[in-house]
């Protein structure tokens, strides 16, 4: 199967999972990292999020947790399907009063913010491997981010029903270093 193809399918299938999540499980997941990715992370770490669209895996806990564990934390920016993505600074976790609206809907800081370079990077997926392989959105935009910033720590968050047997491979496509789900994690792969 292609990659467009497969991305179709979990994409429907992360929808579908989602829709069928009752509210108040919804708001139980992924409220704290688990300890052993706290182990993978620097207290000194800066932190990279992403702003989850309604049936990616949510990170606003996350979010609000690293800020108040005193990390530095942002979010991407872009300003359209084939530009540089860039994390900016996110200062305001709580009520988010510093994002706007950017492509897709999806929320971002506005480029009045510093941009930062995230040490740990937590990325959305379409869909994943056991061993670290990912499925993203097909922009490219993490996959060139990666290559530029050789040495960062990545973490996918993901639902269960995104796990797949094996992933169409290409030479540009960087493993996460872990995966967190709402029942496991795996990694770190080394
Ligand atoms: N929340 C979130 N932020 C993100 C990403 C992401 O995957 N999720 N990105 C990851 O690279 C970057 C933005 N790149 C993107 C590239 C393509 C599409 C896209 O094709 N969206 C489709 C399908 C959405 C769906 O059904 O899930 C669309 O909006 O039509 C979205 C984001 C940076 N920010
Ligand atoms: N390091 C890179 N340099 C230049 N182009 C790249 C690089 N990595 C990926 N691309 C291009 O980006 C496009 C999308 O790649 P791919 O389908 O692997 O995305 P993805 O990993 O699923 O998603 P994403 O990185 O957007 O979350 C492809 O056309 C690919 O050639």
């Amino acid at each position: 199967m292609t990659k467009n193809d497969l991305r179709k399918q979990l994409r429907a299938k992360r929808r579908e999972h989602v829709a069928a999540l009752p509210d108040s499980m919804r708001t139980l997941v992924f409220m704290r990292p688990p300890a052993p990715l706290m182990e993978m992370i620097p207290d000194d770490a800066t932190i990279g999020l992403y702003h989850a669209g309604s049936s990616e895996a949510p990170t606003a806990a996350y979010a609000r947790y690293f800020f108040e564990q005193g990390h530095e934390i942002s979010l991407p920016h872009f300003s359209a399907m084939n530009t540089r993505m860039q994390f900016r600074r996110f200062v305001d976790p709580h009520d988010e009063s510093d994002l706007e609206t950017g492509p897709f809907g999806i929320k971002q800081p506005t480029t009045a913010t510093e941009e930062i370079v995230p040490d740990v990077l937590f990325v959305p997926l379409v869909g994943f491997t056991e061993t670290g392989g990912r499925l993203g959105q097909g922009g490219g935009h993490y996959d060139r981010w990666l290559a530029a910033h050789p040495g960062t720590t990545t973490v996918g968050l993901a639902w269960d029903c995104q796990l797949v047997e094996a992933l169409p491979t290409e030479p540009h496509d960087i493993p996460l270093g872990a995966v967190v789900t709402p029942t496991r994690m795996y990694g770190p792969f080394a």
